[in-house]
């Protein structure tokens, strides 16, 4: 048996990952989608998706309503523009949403399965009908550091992020490449010539990132530095980014005693959709390192423990290794000089794969009985 599916925003960046991942899966054999447009109505269906009807309007609430289920990466202005409408007139369909804006509602679940399958099936038991994905850094956080979390074994924790363009969009991806070239090309003669003075390059790159580099998605360059604020500003010194560690977290794992304090620093870094964090967690008692190490591994098949040593931890421990791929690599474990119960911890993963498409991905197919 197929089931009617509409997607919104499946053209743009994470609802690419998404399409591409519901393809490689064959997931659309069990499908009869519906494809909505803010831009091209009446346009041709993906061509992927055989005999899809044309595109509707995404901002036909009367279309929409005629779906069981939604899934939306169009973004969030659109969620708030069209949910309240869709609930208004009585629909009561499921609402699967990348966006962030319907998260911590009440009556929202955030989905990551391998994570909180329990909470999402109470969930669909009690009525629920708003299962959005959760954010990048939380999510890639809890798929490689699972075994802690889910076994109630972290009482606070700092998460300091090194996140990847991406997150910001298409446009900031092609800002930084731009970037990166615009710097080459300032000093690429000098560069040619060995003879040629590596501060007098230096002078240059630092000239042109002052006053002459297109930053315009960014605000300020991200080639050659970095930005410590993600996310708006919260008014009380913490970016918006950085709350969303600690109320994302214990809302995913439903925390209702035992909460865990979480908090941290945001920065964005120039890589391309791999986020990484090191993280500093006070363990509720003393653990072996090696038993973290299994309780991490067997946690989920993703997590993918990496010894700590240089070779492998530069080797698997990347954006570049992890991009890509839905393996989240964790490593850099150890206890800290604050004592044993103090661990530090590293963690990568695709910010578009586990950080957005996937989770959402899976929420469908267990909807619709497949998973
Ligand atoms: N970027 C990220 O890392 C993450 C984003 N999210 C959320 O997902 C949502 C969507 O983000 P993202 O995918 O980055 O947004 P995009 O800007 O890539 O896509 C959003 C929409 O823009 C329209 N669009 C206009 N021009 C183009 C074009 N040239 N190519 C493709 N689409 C175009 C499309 O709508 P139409 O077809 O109707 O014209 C598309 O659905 C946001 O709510 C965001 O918060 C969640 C997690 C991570
Ligand atoms: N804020 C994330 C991307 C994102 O879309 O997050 P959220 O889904 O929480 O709005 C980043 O910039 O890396």
């Amino acid at each position: 048996m197929t089931s009617s599916v509409g997607f919104v925003g499946y053209r743009g960046m994470v609802g690419s990952v998404l399409m591409q991942r519901l393809q490689e899966e064959g997931d659309f054999e069990h499908l009869d989608p519906v494809f909505f447009s803010t831009s091209n109505p009446g346009g041709a269906a993906p061509s992927f998706a055989a005999g899809a009807p044309a595109l509707k309007d995404a901002h036909d609430i009367d279309e929409l309503a005629k779906l069981p289920i939604i899934v939306t990466a169009q973004g969030g202005d659109y969620t708030k523009a069209v949910h309240p409408q869709l609930r208004a007139r009585g629909w009561d369909g499921l609402w699967i949403d990348a966006a962030s804006s319907l998260r911590m509602n009440d009556d929202s679940i955030i989905v990551l399965d391998p994570v909180n399958r329990d909470v999402i099936d109470r969930g669909l038991e009690s009525g629920i009908k708003d299962y959005i994905g959760g954010n990048c850094t939380v999510s890639c956080m809890l798929m490689g550091l699972g075994g802690l979390f889910r076994n109630n074994l972290v009482e606070w924790g700092t998460a300091m992020t090194y996140q990847a363009a991406s997150g910001g969009g298409a446009k900031h991806m092609r800002e930084l490449l731009n970037q990166f070239g615009h710097l080459n090309a300032e000093v690429s003669s000098d560069l040619a010539d060995p003879a040629s003075a590596i501060l007098e390059i230096d002078r240059k790159v630092l000239e042109k990132q002052r006053t002459d580099l297109d930053a315009s998605q960014f605000g300020v360059p991200l080639a050659g530095s970095l930005i410590p604020w993600i996310d708006s500003d919260l008014g009380n010194g913490q970016s918006r980014e950085e709350w969303k560690a600690g109320v994302e977290t214990n809302k995913i794992l439903q925390t209702a005693e035992n909460k865990v304090i979480m908090d941290g620093l945001c920065v964005r870094i120039g890589a391309m959709r791999s986020h990484s964090q090191a993280l500093t967690l006070k363990l509720r008692e003393e653990i072996s390192v090696p038993e973290i190490e299994k309780l991490l591994a067997e946690d989920n098949e993703w997590a993918k423990v990496v010894p700590n040593t240089k070779e492998a931890t530069v080797e698997d421990l990347t954006p570049v290794a992890a991009s890509g791929t839905l393996t989240v690599p964790v490593g850099r474990i150890r206890q800290l000089e604050m004592g044993p119960q103090y661990i530090s911890a590293f963690t990568v993963g695709d910010q578009l794969l586990w950080g957005a498409a996937e989770p959402l991905r899976r929420m469908l197919a267990i909807a619709t009985g497949r998973l």
